[in-house]
C-alpha cells in the first residue's frame, strides 16, 4: 500500500492506495486552523500540521481496518510556498507565513527592484518573484525578528517540513524548491547570490535543504513514527513535492497538451512542459515540476477563500450556499464582484482589497452577492487561463481539481465562462493521489537500479491509476457562454476601471 498525504491550506488529508486494484483503501482528513493578522497577515503553526497529519493518517487506518505493516512508502504533498524556519533542535523559530501571506508585499517589490525589475527575475531566477513566494518572508523576518533570524538553522517549506518530521531529514525537491524565490528554475538549483541577497548573514549550504531528484527518497521513516502507527521500519517516504505539482501526477498531467485547474483555497491552473518555458507572460510562474518536467503555472488567490468568506457571512452551509447561487441568474443581475479579500497574485495586486459592484435596491440580495462571488472567482481563472497564452489555449479539456470541483453547478459555470469541457479525476483529492503515485514511483525507480524485482514509470503509474470520473463530464451550454462571454468583457473593464489592469484582447 502506498500512502499520499496533501498538506493544503484549510486540512491535510491522508489516502491510502492499493497499487493493485488501484483503488483507494482508506481516508481521513483534518482541518487546521489560519491565523489572520492585520496587513495582510496569514500564519499557521507547523505543528498543527503535525497534528492533523497524525489525526487523518489515525482516521485513515481506523476506519479501514487496513493492518499498517501493508504500507511500504509514503509521499507528501504540501501547500507551496510557506517559509517553516527551525533553530538547531529541529523547532519552529516562528509560526509559519504562507503563500497567501501578502505582508511582506514591500519586501518582495524592493527584491524584485534589487534584481533588475522583471527582467532581472526572468534572467537570474526563471520567474518572476511574488509575494506569496518564500524569498519576501525571509526577508521580513531579518528586518522584524533579527534575534530570531540570527537563530535560523534551516528553511524549510511546508511538505519539506513534513518530510522532516517523518523522516528527520532536511532535504527539497525541484519542484517545491522553485516556489521559493531563490532557486534557479531553468538550471534546477538553489541561487546563492539571489539568496545572499535575501539573507547575507546565513550560509546558504547550511541553512537550505539537499535537494533531491523527485524520484529519490527523502528518507525512511523514524523509528518513533513507525512505532506510533504501527509501521514497518523500512518504510519510504518519498521526495514529495509542492500540491500543484501533486495535483498533475494525480490528474495524469505530466505530458504536453494537457491543463490542470484547482478550486482549492487558491485557484491555479497548469501545463506540463518536457523544457523550460520560454517567452512565457511573466505572470506565469515557471516552476519545475515533481517528475523532471516543468509546470507553467498561474495562481489566483481568491477562490474558495472568496466562496467561503461571502458563505460565512451569510451564515450558509456548502449547500445552502450552492442553493442561493443556483437561485439567481448568471450575471447575478448585475451585481459583479473583485474578489480581492487576501490581495490578489495574477494580475499582481498584492494590496487589493475586494468590492462588489452594481448593488441597488433591486438586485442587493443574499443569492446575488453568492452567485456574482462564484461568478468573479471564475473569472479570475479565465483571466489566468488566458495569461499561460498557447499552453492554456491549446487544451481541448480542462482536468479539475480542488473542493470548489464537487459543485456540479461551478463545473457547469466554469466551463461556460471557459467555453471548455471539464471534468474531475475519479479520485478527488489529486494531489494526495499524485502524492501515493510518487511514492510508488520512487521504490518502482529503487526496484529497478537492482535493490528488488519490479520496475514501472511514472508514466505507466499514472496510465494505471489515474482515471477521469466520466460522471463529472461538463460539455459548455449556448447561452452560458454568451452570457459569460459578456460578463467576462465586464469583469475586464471593472480590473482596468480599479485596478489599472488593461483589458487585453
Ligand atoms: N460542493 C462544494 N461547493 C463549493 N465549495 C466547496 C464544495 N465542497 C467543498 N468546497 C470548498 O472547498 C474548499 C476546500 O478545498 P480544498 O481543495 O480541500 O482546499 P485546500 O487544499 O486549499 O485546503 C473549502 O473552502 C470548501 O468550502
Ligand atoms: O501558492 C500557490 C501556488 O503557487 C497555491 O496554489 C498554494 O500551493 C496553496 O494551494 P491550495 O491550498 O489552494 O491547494
Amino acid at each position: 500500500m502506498w500512502v499520499g498525504v496533501d498538506c493544503g491550506t484549510q486540512s491535510t488529508k491522508v489516502v491510502i492506495l492499493d497499487p493493485d486494484s488501484g483503488r483507494i483503501v482508506a481516508q481521513g482528513q483534518r482541518s487546521h486552523a489560519l491565523q489572520e493578522g492585520a496587513n495582510g497577515r496569514r500564519e499557521q503553526d507547523p505543528l498543527d500540521w503535525v497534528a492533523a497529519l497524525e489525526g487523518a493518517f489515525d482516521e485513515a487506518l481506523t476506519t479501514s481496518r487496513l493492518d499498517p505493516r501493508r504500507i511500504e512508502a509514503i509521499g507528501v504533498s504540501g501547500q507551496q510556498h510557506g517559509m517553516v524556519v527551525l533553530d538547531e533542535a529541529g523547532v519552529p523559530l516562528y509560526p509559519a507565513k504562507l503563500w497567501c501571506d501578502t505582508e511582506t508585499r514591500e519586501h518582495n517589490a524592493a527584491l524584485i527592484e534589487a534584481l533588475g525589475g522583471e527582467a532581472g527575475c526572468l534572467e537570474a531566477l526563471g520567474l518572476v518573484l511574488q509575494t506569496g513566494y518564500t524569498a519576501s518572508k525571509l526577508a521580513w523576518m531579518r528586518e522584524q525578528h533579527p534575534e530570531r533570524y540570527q537563530r535560523i538553522a534551516s528553511i524549510l517549506l511546508p511538505h519539506d517540513y513534513l518530510n522532516f518530521w517523518l523522516t528527520g531529514e532536511h532535504v527539497a525537491e525541484y519542484g517545491d524548491a522553485s516556489g521559493t524565490g531563490y532557486f534557479d528554475t531553468r538550471r534546477r538549483c538553489w541561487h546563492q547570490d539571489v539568496f545572499a541577497q535575501i539573507a547575507p548573514e546565513l550560509d546558504a549550504r547550511r541553512v537550505l535543504p539537499r535537494l533531491i531528484e523527485s524520484h529519490e527518497p527523502a528518507g525512511h521513516i523514524r523509528p518513533e513514527i513507525a512505532a506510533r502507527f504501527g509501521l514497518r521500519p523500512d518504510v519510504a517516504v518519498s521526495s514529495g513535492g509542492g500540491d500543484n505539482m501533486m495535483s498533475a501526477i494525480g490528474t495524469g498531467n505530466i505530458a504536453p497538451g494537457r491543463v490542470t485547474l484547482s478550486m482549492g483555497t487558491s485557484g491555479t491552473v497548469c501545463a506540463w512542459s518536457a523544457q523550460y518555458p520560454e517567452g512565457c507572460d511573466p505572470q506565469v510562474a515557471a516552476f519545475s515540476a515533481s517528475d523532471g518536467g516543468w509546470l507553467p503555472l498561474v495562481c489566483t488567490m481568491n477562490v474558495t477563500s472568496a466562496t467561503t468568506r461571502v458563505r460565512e457571512m451569510f451564515g450558509f452551509d456548502i449547500d445552502t450556499f450552492s442553493a442561493q447561487v443556483a437561485s439567481a441568474p448568471p450575471g447575478a443581475e448585475g451585481v459583479q464582484i473583485l474578489p480581492f479579500f487576501n490581495g490578489e497574485r495574477v494580475p499582481m495586486l498584492p494590496r487589493a482589497q475586494a468590492s462588489f459592484h452594481g448593488l441597488d435596491s433591486r438586485n442587493t440580495t443574499p443569492a446575488n452577492l453568492c452567485r456574482a462571488t462564484m461568478e468573479g472567482a471564475s473569472y479570475g481563472l479565465r483571466y489566468a487561463l488566458e495569461c499561460m497564452g498557447p499552453l492554456g489555449s491549446a487544451a481541448r479539456q480542462i482536468r479539475l481539481v480542488g473542493g470548489g470541483a464537487k459543485s456540479p453547478l461551478w463545473r457547469q459555470m466554469l466551463a461556460d465562462i471557459l467555453d471548455l469541457e471539464v471534468v474531475c479525476p475519479q479520485v478527488t483529492e489529486a494531489a494526495a493521489l499524485g502524492a501515493a503515485i510518487q511514492a510508488g514511483w520512487c521504490l518502482r525507480q529503487r526496484d529497478a537500479q537492482g535493490e528488488g524485482p519490479r520496475s514501472e514509470t511514472l508514466k505507466a503509474l499514472c496510465d494505471r491509476l489515474v482515471a477521469l470520473d466520466l460522471t463529472t463530464h461538463t460539455q459548455p451550454q449556448p447561452e452560458g457562454v454568451a452570457a459569460y462571454r459578456k460578463g467576462y468583457a465586464d469583469y475586464r473593464a471593472l480590473l482596468a476601471s480599479e485596478h489599472g489592469i488593461p483589458t487585453g484582447g
